[in-house]
């Protein structure tokens, strides 16, 4: 047997939902500087469940599903409001919400096309009613309930602040979903994929991808890079804080990544976002600052910066907080994590690879008295 460390290279599936080729991104062939330029996340999240963009009247019907499920069950709010606001992250919250959401789910066992499509709906039209409810919550304010009228970014933004967003701040926080939204066999994605290959629940499947998510090698690096800056307060700062963690071994958060090792195609999305939104509210010193550990960790490692990276600027200009920021990719993500499920499903085969035993052996039983 031979094992090959974090499965690095190892190919563990088909997947038609996307691809990274040469370092090329595709959603189901449609290339990422395509989408992020012109597509709204709900056609992203069509074209991920179908394989295909969506026509007008399908564009139309899936905005109104989603704004038709996004009320959550008011037993999952009063939960919420009995967690122990203090010391729960919200990503804990959202793992704990999402699976308590299945309870109410009387369809959450019935794996026909139908239920699983409705499914989808729900939890994707209603992961951000969680998050955004889950942040009011803990300071001490009442959910506001999304609005039918509003398209799927903005009522992100309607219902963290109570006030209807402007035209740039939908359409970055647009721009973000669809670049977050799937990427391949990531940790979160794998993680679905192998709950449901055992034919378990889509909520099961969706649960333990959050957990996946929340880790900071993956989805949770968004949040440490926005500390990071907040630590380094200013560009002067950069260059020894940055070569002191470096001669320290400490890992830039933000940087590297398992598959790409000419830079990640997103990144220069968000960083021509961070830009603008930091010229727009006049703290342009995030911007400048990630500019210029951008070039000490290249110069110094090679490394270039991943989607987490420009993202943190980005969600902070947007004035949001920042143990939201993994919360906010999880809603994205949500969108990839089902296409794959649903792909697991029309295809599935139990998902067990083999570990290779390297423990003693020929171990012989000594009862406890005289060990
Ligand atoms: C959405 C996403 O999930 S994107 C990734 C988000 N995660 C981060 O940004 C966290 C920081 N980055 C990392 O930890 C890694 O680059 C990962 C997890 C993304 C990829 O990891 P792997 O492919 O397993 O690379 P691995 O962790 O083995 O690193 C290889 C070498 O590069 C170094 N390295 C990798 N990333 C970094 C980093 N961000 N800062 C400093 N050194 C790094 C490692 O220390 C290691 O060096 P060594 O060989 O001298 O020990
Ligand atoms: O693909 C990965 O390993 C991590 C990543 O960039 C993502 O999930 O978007």
């Amino acid at each position: 047997m031979s094992t090959t460390r974090g499965l690095e290279g190892v190919v563990a599936t088909t997947s038609s939902v996307s691809s990274i080729i040469d370092g090329v991104l595709t959603y189901h062939g449609f290339d990422i500087d395509d989408l992020a330029n012109n597509a709204s996340f709900e056609e992203v999240i069509f074209l991920l469940w179908n394989g295909r963009l969506p026509k007008e009247e399908e564009l139309k019907q899936l905005t109104e599903d989603l704004a038709n499920y996004a009320e959550v069950p008011q037993g999952v709010i009063d939960q919420m409001k009995m967690y122990p606001i203090d010391q729960v992250h919200p990503m804990a919250a959202l793992r704990t919400a999402i699976s308590f959401l299945g309870l109410y789910d009387s369809e959450a066992d019935d794996q026909s096309e139908e239920a699983n499509k409705r499914k989808a709906l729900k939890l994707q039209a209603q992961i951000q009613t969680i998050v955004t409810a889950f942040s009011r919550i803990r300071e001490g304010k009442e959910p506001v309930a999304p609005r039918k009228d509003l398209g799927f970014a903005a009522n992100f933004l309607y219902m963290l602040t109570g006030e209807e967003p402007d035209a740039i701040a939908i359409d970055a926080f647009n721009k973000a979903l669809v670049l977050h939204a799937d990427h391949e066999l990531n940790a979160s994605t794998f993680t679905a994929r192998v709950c449901v290959a055992t034919l378990s629940d889509m909520y099961s499947g969706i649960t333990a991808a959050i957990g996946a998510l929340k880790g900071p090698l993956h989805g949770g690096a968004n949040e440490r890079v926005m500390a990071m800056l907040m630590e380094i307060e200013n560009v002067e700062n950069v260059e020894p804080y940055i070569m002191n963690a470096l001669s320290n071994k400490v890992k830039i958060m933000g940087f590297g990544h398992r598959v790409y090792k000419d830079g990640d195609p997103r990144a220069k999305h968000l960083k021509d976002m961070s830009k603008q939104l930091t010229a727009i509210t006049g703290e342009e010193k995030w911007y400048e600052m990630s500019v210029k550990i951008n070039e000490i960790v290249t110069r110094e490692k090679g490394l270039l910066p991943n989607v987490d990276f420009y993202s943190a600027s980005v969600y902070h200009s947007l004035g949001i907080k920042h143990d939201l920021f993994t919360p906010i990719f999880a809603i994205s993500r949500m969108s990839g994590w089902i296409a794959h499920i649903l792909e697991q499903y029309s295809n599935n085969r139990l998902i067990r690879p083999r570990a290779e035993y390297v423990g003693p052996d020929k171990q012989v039983y000594v009862p406890i008295d005289q060990r």
